[in-house]
């Protein structure tokens, strides 16, 4: 099969081009906006409609650099190693603030953040554990995984109630099912992954 004309930068060779690029610097910006989104979600104990529009503003932005530095990583040859491991580590902290703040103000469940934490954590130990053999790569699964999980959360974190929590509700768990099934998909590309030859 011929190779695509974009390659995917998850499964692309690393370029050899250097860490410091515009795509990983978006990476590093989303890592630094999760601080200041948590600050805003929980400011008043999260009942203050205007910090909580200003967390679902600074959540949009996060989420949208996930996309935009994946583009450029694409379409630039920017395909580092540091990005493949630190991109999906980025979008962690994002979800896992977002996550642990909202069950913090009583709006999720504890048992669905912390599920969905040990998912995340367990996926970024698997990737640290193979490393000496090759990248685990983001998969479509835990790309589309990602993308539920930010639409739900900026659901919940929208200051409104009826429809939008219902919706919310909805894509959260669906969210939730995909990301314990990736999480297991990735348990065995891991041991595929370590079967390989040290590299
Ligand atoms: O499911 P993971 O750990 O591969 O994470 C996927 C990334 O968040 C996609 O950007």
């Amino acid at each position: 099969m011929p190779p695509p004309l974009v390659p995917d930068p998850a499964t692309a060779p690393s370029t050899g081009v250097s860490n410091w690029n515009i795509a990983n610097a978006l990476t590093v910006l989303r890592i630094l906006l999760v601080p200041f989104f948590g600050w805003l979600l929980l400011t008043h104990g999260g009942h203050d409609t205007a910090y909580r529009w200003g967390a679902l503003g600074v959540f949009f932005v996060a989420s949208v650099t996930d996309r935009i530095d994946g583009d450029l990583a694409r379409s630039r040859g920017l395909v580092t190693d540091f990005g493949k491991i630190v991109d999906p580590i980025a979008d962690k902290a994002l979800m896992g603030m977002a996550l642990v703040g909202l069950s913090l103000i009583h709006e999720v469940p504890w048992w669905i953040t912390v599920l969905i934490l040990i998912r995340e954590f367990g996926v970024t130990v698997l990737r640290l554990w193979v490393l000496r053999h090759g990248v685990l790569p983001a998969s479509r699964g835990g790309k589309a995984k990602t993308a539920l999980q930010a639409l739900g959360i900026g659901l919940f974190v929208m200051p409104l109630g009826g429809i939008v929590h219902v919706a919310a509700w909805c894509v959260l768990l669906v969210a939730l099912v995909i990301t314990v099934v990736t999480g297991v998909d990735y348990v065995f590309r891991a041991l595929r992954l370590r079967a390989r030859p040290v590299r």
